[in-house]
């Protein structure tokens, strides 16, 4: 092994969604279907889910921290495409997407990807000076303009005229690299004779062909055949080599050597760009040390807080307790909802009541249990649980987000990938505990913060069994927040709730 053999990465024994028999949407159970747990996350489903449910740009309202290697590059952002002095074909792909200015990502990762390569003073054997573009390592929440980014860059930097692989882009998954082969296509409309190929699986190209499409995008496993088995790609002639969602790419048991392993036999000059939406730090620390110099950009989180949300319990005996609370609740809100709006407005809570988590995962049946319990009392009620493949998750968001259900019922795998805005109750049908029975403040924060975001206000019910109220207390004392008891069948007292 070279240089990267001692290296240890971050390795999550993350697997993919179990497969199970789907369950019968009347509410029953086959016989022999096991109580399935949605208990893992499959980071590459969530990033294609999000991509899916999320059309339009995110405006980031998050502070950026920029870490620069080498401080006499003049860092800079700009505030218009034109700023970037891209070549006039490229401008026109922009405008043609609909794109008016660049996104606050955009705005500072453009800048460092395009910069001239900078003269550097390493001397090589094979020329005293070489020029080396700027290496990024970016991070920027889902739905910023990250892919739009790199794809830019890749663009700008791509010869046309020189029938050969020259950009290299890897991706988790099939549909992943798809979809970003096809926001290259649509950018680069306008570049004439650039061409995209896809190294995917089914893309069956024998042994020496001869590629001239200058942009690849694909999988770990099919690009690695393509470059070392069936020799498609000339690793050596790579001018620009993306990993896109980087952080699932590096914490995954396999895509990991796979990608470092194209990565080592790229050229010193080749610029490496690695983009992603979240970065654990030990992800971060790995990234940087595979990455020559980076620069670096962190959009930093907005602190979730608990502020702007009314919370709520309701001490409940049993399950069938708190389904009751549940509809006394929802009716409630639904009814308050019409007589201010007048029943003429089209009003519709959306609802996320999640299955509160952790070890007490709560299986797929209590999900449909509540699901049908709903459905029978005539709620127009959705079920997002693991088994469902990530486009039809995708279009049970849309429908829950276009009104059509006035309730989503998510079990934790889902709702936790998921960033669904405009939900303006949370019910939590249990509280969320970790391995020793303790409160897991971070999740019933995330939780709960699906909510009144942006500064929008937002309601939770917690539904709690009588022995449960000391955990909800260390809740309320953790974020010293208030969480006051509610008397569900106190209809007055649902009333006064500001909302
Ligand atoms: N500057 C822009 N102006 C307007 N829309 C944009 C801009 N940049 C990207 N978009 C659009 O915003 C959506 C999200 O962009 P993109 O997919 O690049 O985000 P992302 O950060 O890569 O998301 P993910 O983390 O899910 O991969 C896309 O529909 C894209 O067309």
């Amino acid at each position: 092994m070279g240089e990267f053999s001692n290296l240890v990465h971050p390795r999550k024994n993350l697997r993919g969604i179990r497969s199970t028999t789907v369950p019968n949407i009347d509410g029953s159970l086959n016989a022999e279907e096991e109580d399935e747990e949605d208990d893992v996350v499959d980071l590459a489903a969530n990033s294609l889910l999000n991509k899916l449910i999320r059309q339009s740009l995110v405006e980031s309202s998050h502070r950026v921290e920029v870490l620069q290697k080498d401080p006499s590059s003049p860092l800079y952002s700009v505030k218009t495409f034109e700023e970037l002095r891209l070549k006039e074909e490229l401008l026109k792909g922009i405008y043609a997407m609909g794109f008016n200015r660049p996104s606050k990502i955009q705005e500072m990762a453009l800048p460092m990807m395009l910069a001239h390569p900078i003269l550097c003073s390493v001397y090589t054997q094979s020329s005293p000076l070489f020029h080396s573009p700027q290496n990024l390592i970016a991070q920027s929440q889902s739905g910023t303009g990250k892919t739009a980014a790199f794809v830019l860059a890749m663009l700008s930097r791509v010869n046309a005229l020189e029938l050969f692989p020259q950009c290299l882009c890897l991706a988790p998954t099939y549909e992943l690299a798809l979809q970003t082969g096809r926001v290259v296509e649509r950018m680069g409309k306008f570049c004439v004779d650039v061409e995209v190929m896809y190294a995917i699986r089914g893309n069956r190209i024998p042994r020496g062909t001869e590629v001239t499409k200058q942009i690849i995008i694909g999988t770990p496993g099919t690009v690695l055949d393509w470059c070392f088995k069936r020799k498609l790609i000339d690793l050596t002639k790579i001018r620009v080599f993306v990993l896109d969602e980087a952080d699932v790419m590096i914490d995954t048991q396999g895509f990991s050597d796979q990608s470092i392993r194209i990565q080592r036999a790229l050229p010193s000059e080749c610029q490496m760009l690695l983009f992603s939406a979240t970065f654990e730090d030990s992800v971060w620390q790995f990234a940087e040390r595979i990455i020559p110099d980076p620069n670096v950009i962190k959009l930093r989180k907005e602190e979730l807080t608990l502020n702007n949300i009314r919370q709520y319990y309701v001490l409940c005996e049993n399950r069938k307790d708190k389904y009751q609370a549940l509809c006394n609740i929802y009716a409630k809100m639904m009814l308050m909802k019409q007589q201010k709006w007048g029943s003429y407005c089209i009003v519709h809570i959306k609802m996320l009541i999640t299955q509160l988590l952790q070890r007490t995962l709560v299986t797929r049946r209590n999900a449909k249990w509540l699901t049908v319990e709903m459905m029978q009392d005539g709620h127009q009620v959705s079920l997002l649980s693991g088994e469902l493949t990530v486009e039809q998750r995708a279009s049970i968001i849309q429908r829950f987000r276009d009104g059509k259900e006035k309730v989503l019922i998510t079990t934790n795998v889902c709702a936790r990938g998921i960033d669904v805005k405009q939900v303006t109750i949370v019910v939590n049908f249990d509280l969320p505990v970790n391995q020793s029975e303790e409160p897991d403040y971070e999740t019933y924060l995330h939780r709960i913060g699906r909510t009144g975001r942006f500064g929008k206000k937002g309601l939770a019910f917690n539904m709690i069994e009588v022995d449960k109220l000391p955990l909800l207390m260390k809740i309320q004392d953790h974020f010293n927040s208030n969480i006051k008891q509610l008397d569900p069948e106190d209809l007055d007292e649902i009333e006064k709730i500001e909302y």
